[in-house]
Formats: structure tokens, sequence, C-alpha cells
């Protein structure tokens, strides 16, 4: 890449990180400044929403960022993905069609679109390439989450096409971390396990349930992997087709929630809820593409399992 075409050397540019208080936004937002970014542009919901076009082109016309990375967007897990189908494809749609054109329309000279696994077929070939996308049918919990991230990597595709704009999408897979969402019904696995098992061992329960069969196979990155992988991207990546981002280890749901009990220390039994949807079988993303372009993840399972759950300790827990 060209001197001048170095994200890293260009720390003093205004740099939009949007969804900067939610998981992955705020892990983004650590990165950058431990890089040494100083010129952070940050808005929260409630100072600015994303869904309302006409603030979008405001925000983009007064502030004039150079880079933008968007994190902001409607996430949950199965449940709130399968409960309000409505929401999770109209609201993520408006964010990024408004983000994306908006920063097409001022200047900004690279755009990072964060979409997820869930873009691929149910049963797709394992690992999963990026050219899996669009090959056959979508898991139906989380269809219309996954068809707003698929428009979002083809409205990347088609600004490159038509306007030369550079617009790149990263696919990440399941993520947890600090700042993550630990709401009993809404939030990912990971999350709703922690405080699951945290609060049956503070109440001496005997049991924790657990949601579908535990033979779904997921793949797990820690949000600190992800953000470093973001910011490589942005230095290194300039090209039209997504880029999985993984950590090439799954394990099954009864695996990963034995290991949340043991890291808590919860001493009862589990028990298994299977009127809950598992969802798809098995996601592990083939993250070749991004490993040889020099990049890959240092964080292990337990280890960042350790460290989430201290941070829910000290951030979270009545
Ligand atoms: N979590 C995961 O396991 C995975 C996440 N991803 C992707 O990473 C990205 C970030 O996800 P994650 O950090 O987990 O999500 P979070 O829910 O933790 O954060 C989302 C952020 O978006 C903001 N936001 C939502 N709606 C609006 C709006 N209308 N206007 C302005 N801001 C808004 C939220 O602000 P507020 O809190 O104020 O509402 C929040 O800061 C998403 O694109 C997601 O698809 C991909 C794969 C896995
Ligand atoms: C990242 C990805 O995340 C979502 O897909 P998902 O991988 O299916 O996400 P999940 O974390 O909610 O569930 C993983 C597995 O775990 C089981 N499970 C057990 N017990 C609980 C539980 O208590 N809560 C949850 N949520 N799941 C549980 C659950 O039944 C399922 O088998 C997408 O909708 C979409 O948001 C997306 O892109």
């Amino acid at each position: 890449m060209a001197e001048n075409d170095s994200f890293f050397s260009n720390q003093a540019a205004k740099v939009f990180v949007a969804g900067h208080r939610g998981l992955v936004g705020s892990a983004i937002v650590r990165k950058l400044q431990s890089l040494g970014f100083t010129n952070l542009l940050l808005r929260t919901h409630a100072e600015l929403d994303l869904t309302l076009q006409s603030d979008v082109e405001s925000l983009f016309a007064a502030e004039k960022p150079l880079y933008v990375i968007l994190a902001a967007a409607k996430v949950g897990g199965i449940h709130a993905n399968n409960t309000y189908p409505a929401d999770f494809i109209a609201v993520n749609l408006q964010i990024q069609t408004n983000v994306i054109d908006s920063s097409y329309r001022h200047g900004v000279k690279k755009i990072l679109f964060l979409g997820s696994s869930c873009i691929y077929p149910k049963f797709a070939p394992q690992p999963i390439p990026e050219n899996a996308l669009l090959s056959s049918p979508l898991e139906p919990t989380n269809e219309w989450y996954a068809v707003a991230k698929i428009a979002g990597i083809k409205m990347c595709q088609a600004y490159r096409i038509q306007y030369k704009f550079d617009a790149i999408s990263a696919m990440p897979t399941n993520l947890y971390g600090p700042n993550d969402n630990f709401h009993p019904e809404n939030s990912h696995v990971l999350p709703a396990l922690i405080r699951r098992f945290h609060e049956a061992k503070v109440e001496g329960a005997k049991q924790v349930v657990v949601w579908g069969t535990g033979s779904p196979l997921r793949e797990f990155l820690h949000v600190d992997d992800l953000a470093d992988a973001v910011v490589f991207l942005m230095e290194e990546y300039s090209g039209f087709e997504h880029v999985n981002v993984g950590s090439g280890k799954e394990v099954s749901i009864k695996e990963l929630a034995e290991l949340v009990k043991e890291v808590v220390g919860f001493e009862g039994e589990l028990v298994w809820d299977t009127s809950k949807p598992d969802g798809t079988p098995r996601k592990l993303m083939d993250s070749s593409k991004l490993a040889n372009l020099g990049w890959s993840p240092k964080i292990s399972l337990k280890d960042g399992l350790v460290d989430t759950y201290k941070w829910y300790l000290k951030n979270i827990k009545q």
C-alpha cells in the first residue's frame, strides 16, 4: 500500500466509529486509542439516530470524517432475531444504507462495514469460505438480519464498482467480551450463560437451564481480537470480496456451557430446554483469506471467558 494510503500513519485523521458504546465499537475505540488515534468522531444513539437519513447527512456534512468503521446495528441472539424480524431487517438496512451512502457523498476515504457469519447458508460447506455467500437458503431464525447484512456487503461492492469507493466488509464469527449485552433473553449465548450461571451460583440454585439440545457447534472470537483484525483490514485490505474473521476453533453449546459453568464456579447441573431453537447446526468460518493477508487471533476461549467474567463481576452484577 502506498505511504499516503496508510491508515496507521494517519493517526490525526478523523475516524467515525459508529456504535462506539457497543461490544464491537467499544473494542475498536480501545484499539484505535492504543494505536495513537486522537481524532475519533463518536455519537451515542441518543445524540444521533443513524436510521434518520437527514441527520446522518448533516453529521457527515459538518464533520467530514476521513475514515468510517460501521459497528452500529440492531444486534441480538437467536431469540431476539426470531422475535423481532421487522426490527432486524428494517433498522439494519436503514443504518447501513445511510452511513455507507453518506460516507461516499462526503468524501470518506475508506469505510469498513461489519456483517456477521449468519450471512451464510444454513447448510454451507464447513469451514465456510467467503464464496459460499448466496449459494443456498439461510437459517430461518436470523434470515431477516442476514438479508440486511448481505445487502450491506452488496452495497459496498456496488459503490466500489460504480464510484471506485473504498468500501470493505468484514464478517466476524460469534463475538464476546467487555460491554457485551447480558440480557437474559435477547443476548447471545455466551453472555446469557455467564449471567445465568452467576445468578444461580449466588442464589444457590441446583440447576441451570440452557436452550436447545447442546449439539450446535459455534466458533467464538474475543472482541479484542476482532478489533485488531478490523484495524488490520483498514490498513491492509481494499478488495471487492468480504473477509471472514474467525478464531478457527469451534465448540458445541454443551462444551461451552460446561466451560462457563467451570469459569463461574457453579456446582449444580445443566438442564436442556429443547423447546428453544438450536439455530444453525454448525458455522465454522474459513478464515484463511485473512490468515494469508497476515493476521491471526491471540486470545483463547478459556482466557477470554475468564476475563469477560471478571469484567461482568466488576461492571454488571447487582
Ligand atoms: N455480537 C456478536 O456476536 C457479533 C456482532 N457482529 C456485528 O458487529 C457489529 C456490532 O455488534 P455489537 O457490538 O455486538 O452490537 P451492540 O448491540 O453491542 O452495539 C451496537 C451499537 O449500535 C448502536 N446503535 C444501534 N442502533 C442505533 C441507531 N439507530 N442509531 C445509532 N446507534 C445505534 C448502539 O447504540 P445504543 O447502545 O445506544 O443503542 C450500540 O452502540 C454489528 O454490525 C454486528 O452485526 C458480527 C458478528 C457477531
Ligand atoms: C452472531 C450470531 O448470533 C445469532 O445466531 P446464533 O449463533 O444462533 O446465536 P446465539 O448466541 O443466540 O445462540 C447460539 C446457540 O446457543 C444456544 N443457547 C443455549 N442457551 C442460550 C441462551 O441462554 N441464550 C442464547 N442466546 N442462546 C442459547 C442457542 O439455542 C443456539 O443453539 C444470530 O441470530 C445473529 O445474531 C448472529 O449473527
